[in-house]
């Protein structure tokens, strides 16, 4: 197949090379032109994977319109909150039927919307034409090749399989699912609490911590789910619990190293400074707070790291307002 991926950061190019060395002909987009003739010339990208090699047939330019030409597949990686003014400018060059394939992990601030929202409220692309992939997928270990697995959620089931084709390689298998809205809020929200993770790490908490973090995060992050009416069980699976606990276990998680930045004392902007890479959690936590408080659910943790993030609380002052909440069965 012919496939467009716009985005050249670390997972636009991961995810580049799962297309290319799955058989398709892929064209990246780079804002950058030294990023563009980086992989076109050098196939690589030392900025944001050092040391991977592509495929001499993964090709990338910073022509958009060049891009998307002829694209079956369009799979967008790009940080969430800049997703919405990028389309307005883009969208016009998308093949009228091509599959778009939103590959971010974010929830759009004052709007609450999810990624393939904004994609279908923006690109005027129909919900059925839009593919989320998402699980435990750190673009580093990908391009390494080391074994994983995803989920491509779609509610048309047949564009779902076509896309889970078009990316098996023998280290990176999909499954199929028609839970569009509970794979994106796994996603979404296992950034903020890998943020939690990150934190308590810092502080030097030990395991029976972080196991309560990722149990009880993924508890709130259900409750969210189902509210809004996803599966239950997709939070049991690759795009919920999977990715949860890959990014709180992995030092390559920068959601993780963010909230490590914080747990250090450091302020927001000095986290920023010091990590380059979108950090999705940082922004999201705020939507995701309030996308719970409009739908009267409670998510502790999110409100703690939002706290912490934004309001200058201190983590050490977090850990202990979630330990003395109202006692409640689990
Ligand atoms: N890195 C991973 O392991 C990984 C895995 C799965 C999902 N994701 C998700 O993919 C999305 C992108 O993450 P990433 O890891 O590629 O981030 P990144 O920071 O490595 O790259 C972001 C890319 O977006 C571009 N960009 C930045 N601002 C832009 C703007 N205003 N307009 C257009 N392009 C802009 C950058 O040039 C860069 O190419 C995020 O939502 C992230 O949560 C990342
Ligand atoms: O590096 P992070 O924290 O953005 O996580 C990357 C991926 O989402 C892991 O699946």
């Amino acid at each position: 197949m012919r496939a467009a991926v716009i985005g050249s950061g670390a997972w636009g190019t991961a995810f580049a090379k799962v297309l290319g060395d799955a058989g398709s002909e892929v064209t990246m987009w780079a804002r950058r032109e030294s990023v563009a003739a980086e992989i076109r010339d050098q196939h690589g990208n030392e900025g944001s994977l050092p040391g991977i090699r592509l495929s001499k047939l993964i090709t990338a330019t910073t022509d958009l319109a060049e891009a998307v030409d002829e694209a079956e597949m369009i799979a967008i990686a790009v940080p969430s909150q800049t997703l919405r003014g990028n389309l307005a400018d883009w969208a016009g060059f998308f093949p009228a039927d091509a599959t778009v394939i939103s590959l971010m992990k974010g929830i759009e601030l004052g709007t609450l919307k999810r990624m393939s929202e904004v994609i279908v409220e923006t690109a005027r692309v129909a919900a059925e034409r839009v593919v989320v992939v998402s699980g435990p997928n750190l673009a580093p270990e990908i391009a390494a090749d080391q074994p994983t697995a995803t989920v491509v959620a779609c509610t048309d089931e047949d564009r779902a399989r076509q896309v889970q084709h078009a990316l098996a390689t023998p280290y990176f298998r999909p499954y199929t699912s028609d839970d569009v809205l509970g794979c994106e809020l796994g996603g979404a929200v296992k950034n903020v609490i890998a943020l939690a993770y990150g934190m308590a790490s810092a502080i030097g908490l030990g395991d029976n911590t972080k196991a309560s973090l990722i149990t009880r995060g993924l508890a709130e992050t259900s409750r969210l789910g189902v509210a809004l009416g996803a599966d239950p069980l997709t939070f049991a699976g690759l795009a919920g619990l999977g990715d949860l606990v890959a990014s709180c276990s992995s030092r390559l998680s920068r959601n993780r190293t963010f909230g490590e930045h914080l747990g250090r004392g450091e302020s927001l902007e000095q986290a920023q400074a010091a990590t380059r890479q979108t950090a999705e959690g940082v922004k999201s936590c705020l939507s995701i707070r309030d996308l719970a408080r409009a739908h009267s659910v409670e998510m502790p943790i999110v409100e703690q790291v939002e706290k912490v993030c934004h309001e200058g609380a201190d983590p050490r002052v977090a850990v202990k307002l979630l330990m003395t909440r109202e006692m409640k069965p689990e």
